[in-house]
């Protein structure tokens, strides 16, 4: 029995999924459409009548999906190659190709953004009895809102004052108790997306663990929480075992690791399945190892016929593929071959499912560059464990092309690209946009000082703090070594100012170790804005203009331009 059927929602989040993942094929088609009408110079009616179906069906179904930007777009071209076709020939516009250009770039540029949000798409957190924390909207809505929920529960006042501060700079929404029971009403309250607790209180050695352990009790659900205690002996600590506790620290508290680590149990919830595809001609089978695999939690999409392969390929976007050796139109090991000869499916992992027990065959089958061999009648636990662990080995080397890979913040080519495509939707929606160049103060000294690890460090709370708080659809990305871009949506350059300056105060105050040594870093920022500059590359020039002057002017300091430079 499949325990894991799908609900309605899930289903939707296929489909929404596989649009996405269909959108770069149907714009080229597009594309080629919009060839064949520019190539005709009385314009080819019959192309521009497909280009025409195009759009509509792109509108239609971004709208159902709720892509409203891109069915915007969409619409837009829809109305206008209507327009086209309405008119007599000799009646057409001369610019009539620039404008559907434009369009299809507009598109592209759409397409693109969903693709990379699909690939970093949060699953929605189950908390059927706690009141939701909406805290997420706010992110999306508010420049420069704090979005996740800490709550902090220790006696100790001061300890946990300073903590909340540091925190907050980081970027996280935090509330302190310093009573278990005060905690425990608000946890009933309001869920928060984790917890630091200190073990000792004055009614009970571990009274602060005692009371994650029983929320656990009540509720039947674990909230993610790290210890943060004085205490550091066998009893405490396996009192925090015992209450699911997924770390523990000991004090003083190093504001940066407690930040790493409750990223760290928050992000445990977010799981996107694996994407497993089974080409196999004998459906039953395949639906076996579907279940299997589907049990683990993965997304399983099983295919008979392999000419379909290569549509299904990059429709579905798998993370591996589990092929069968022997089948009737072709083999394993021809398809192997054959999934090979594209460049972007190179790494992508092929594992052959097969009866076949034969070392010498399966080695040579293995030849045409396939991962590994797993033999029917297969273990359960032994096919999820292979396959769990090849395809977690793709969605990382995936995510090295796009990401920088200290910080986790989008890599310079990546950053262009969508600092482009967010530009062109500037422009079609009009808004405003503000382009930040940022730069840490003095980083040589700190890496001279304190080392390299040290250097790290602040990168990476750097980046935290960018990235928590920013709105989850600004762009924010690491230039270069110690230099950051960031494009702001829809806002003022006052906004953009105000925000930016904020986080440079903030971050100035977080405090940093190396050993026992300790040490603060600032940042210096310019900003550009747009319509003033047309063109991304011009915001840049003008941002890392400004930028220089804060430099000169004395650094740890924000300076907007004024297209005076
Ligand atoms: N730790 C660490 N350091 C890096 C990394 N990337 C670049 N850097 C260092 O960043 C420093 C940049 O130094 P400079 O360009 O002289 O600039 P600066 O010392 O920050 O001085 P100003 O920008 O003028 O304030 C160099 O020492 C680089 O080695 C990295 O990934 N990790």
């Amino acid at each position: 029995m499949n325990s894991n059927k799908p609900t309605l929602q899930e289903k939707i989040a296929r489909l929404r999924a596989s649009f996405i993942s269909q959108l770069p094929k149907r714009l080229e088609e597009a594309q080629h459409q919009l060839i064949l009408l520019k190539a005709d110079p009385c314009m080819n009616r019959v192309a521009a009548v497909e280009l025409h179906r195009t759009f509509h069906s792109l509108k239609g179904t971004g709208y159902s999906f709720g892509f409203h930007e891109l069915a915007g777009i969409a619409g837009d071209a829809e109305d206008y190659t209507q327009q086209l076709l309405d008119l007599p020939d000799e009646r057409t516009p001369p610019q009539w190709p620039d404008r559907l250009i434009g369009l299809l770039q507009e598109l592209a540029s759409q397409a693109q953004i969903l693709v990379y949000t699909d690939m970093r798409k949060d699953q929605p957190l189950e908390t059927p009895f706690f009141e939701m924390n909406d805290s997420s909207s706010d992110k999306d809505s508010k420049p420069g809102a704090c979005n996740r929920l800490v709550y902090i529960c220790d006696d100790e006042i001061d300890q946990v004052t300073h903590l909340s501060y540091q925190l907050r700079c980081f970027g996280y929404q935090v509330e302190h108790f310093t009573e278990t029971q005060e905690f425990d009403r608000a946890v009933m309250k309001k869920r928060p997306d984790a917890v630091v607790m200190d073990v000792r209180f004055p009614h009970g050695g571990t009274a602060g663990t005692d009371a994650l352990a029983n929320i656990q009790k009540v509720t039947g659900q674990q909230l993610p929480a790290i210890v943060l205690s004085g205490r550091d002996d066998f009893e405490a600590r396996l009192s925090a075992v015992r209450a699911g506790c997924q770390s523990y620290f000991t004090k003083p508290a190093r504001p940066l690791e407690l930040a790493t680590a409750l990223d760290e149990v928050m992000e445990e919830e977010v799981f996107e399945p694996y994407r497993i595809l089974i080409v196999d001609d004998e459906p039953e089978v395949a639906q076996y190892h579907s279940l299997i695999l589907e049990e683990a939690g993965m997304l399983v999409h099983e295919l008979s016929q392999p000419a379909n392969l290569l549509a299904t390929l990059q429709e579905f976007r798998p993370d591996l593929v589990l092929l069968d050796v022997y089948m009737p139109d072709c083999t394993g090991q021809e398809l192997s071959a054959l999934i090979r000869q594209f460049p972007e499916y190179l790494s992508l992992p092929i594992v052959y499912l097969s009866s076949e027990t034969d070392r010498q065959k399966q080695f040579s089958a293995m030849q045409v560059g396939v991962e590994g061999f797993i033999t029917k009648p297969v273990i359960p636990e032994e096919l999820v464990a292979a396959v769990a662990l090849r395809a977690e080995r793709m969605r990382s080397l995936r995510a090295l092309m796009v990401r920088d890979s200290l910080t986790g913040l989008y890599n310079h080519t990546t950053t262009t690209e969508l600092i482009e495509g967010a530009l062109a939707q500037a422009k079609r929606k009009q808004e405003s946009l503000a382009m930040v160049m940022l730069d840490l103060d003095s980083f040589k000294e700190v890496n001279d000082n304190y080392g390299h690890v040290a250097g790290d460090q602040v990168l990476l709370a750097l980046s935290r703090i960018l990235r928590h708080r920013l709105r989850t659809n600004d762009i924010v990305g690491r230039y270069g070594g110690e230099e950051f871009a960031i494009l702001l949506k829809d806002v003022t350059p006052q906004v953009a100012f105000e925000l930016v300056d904020q986080l440079r105060e903030d971050f100035s105050k977080i405090r940093f170790s190396s050993g026992q040594q300790e040490f603060y870093c600032t940042f210096s920022a310019g900003i550009s804005s747009f319509p003033f500059y047309l063109r991304a590359e011009e915001l840049r020039i003008a941002a890392d203009k400004v930028l220089y002057r804060a430099k000169k002017e004395g650094r740890n300091q924000v300076k907007l331009d004024d297209g005076n430079e």
